[in-house]
């Protein structure tokens, strides 16, 4: 593990911050990491990509994704709460790394080309080629061993049989020693075996089994009960 725990200052964070009022995180000092993949799960909007943002600015990476030799920015809007996240260690320091993001994809995507027409570097063209199909040749040419990986819902951009080539891909990196942290919706990806799921959702950030998280109840309920689930759906308009 490259990253044991989360740690938050909220003294360096104003009072009156909205992130003080993200149930998930406002207020939590501590967050413990205990498996090398962890998903940040939970409502949209319940906090998950600005506590993953705060982490990936911690660990030295550029807000908007890439290496950490990713140097540029096309929009400040990274939080306080960057400031305020520590992040303690494993004594082994991961030596390669990255920051995916499907919202910020294609500003990294053109940087991504853009660095590797320079010396030595191998051309890409990412852009010649679909969201899904670059995404995750993004994906395979910087996944390596012992690197650590900070993903925001990769499964935005991918089908799902490619959300199992990615599982894959996490899977051959993760016994090579890699360590994973992922924002995911996806019932496919929360089903990596031995996951650490953290949710967002019903108070401060909590474990969760995979069977009681909302990807996997709602998909299971849709895809069993579908006639039913819509027919009740569309005349009450309430039933979740
Ligand atoms: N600059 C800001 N000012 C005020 N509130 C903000 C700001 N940026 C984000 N928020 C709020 O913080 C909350 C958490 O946002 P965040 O993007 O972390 O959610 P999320 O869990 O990743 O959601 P999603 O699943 O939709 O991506 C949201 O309610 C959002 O509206």
């Amino acid at each position: 593990m490259f990253i044991n725990d989360i740690l938050i200052d909220w003294n360096r964070i104003e009072e009156d911050s909205y992130l003080q009022t993200i149930n998930a995180i406002g207020g939590i000092e501590r967050i413990t990491l205990t498996n090398p993949v962890t998903f940040f799960i939970g409502e949209n909007g319940s906090g998950k990509s600005t506590l993953l943002e705060a982490v990936a600015i911690a660990e030295g990476f550029n807000p908007e994704g890439g290496t950490k030799n990713y140097s540029f920015s096309t929009y400040d809007s990274h939080s306080e709460l960057c400031d305020a996240t520590r992040l303690s260690r494993g004594t082994i320091k991961a030596d390669w790394g990255y920051f995916l993001r499907a919202e910020s994809f294609y500003n990294v995507a053109t940087k991504e080309e853009e660095y590797s027409k320079g010396p030595g570097g191998d051309p890409q063209h990412l852009h010649e080629q679909s969201h899904g199909e670059s995404f995750l040749q993004m994906a395979q040419s910087n996944f390596r061993e012992k690197g650590l990986y900070l993903l925001d819902e990769p499964e935005a951009a991918l089908s799902p049989q490619r959300q199992l080539t990615l599982l894959i891909e996490i899977d051959r990196c993760v016994k090579e020693g890699a360590q994973f942290i992922i924002v995911s919706h996806s019932p496919v990806l929360l089903g990596y075996p031995e996951a650490q799921i953290l949710t967002f959702d019903n108070g401060p950030i909590h474990p969760c089994a995979y069977e009681d998280t909302d990807s996997y109840k709602i998909t299971s309920l849709f895809i069993n009960n579908r006639e039913q689930l819509l027919n009740q759906l569309f005349r009450n308009n309430d039933i979740l």
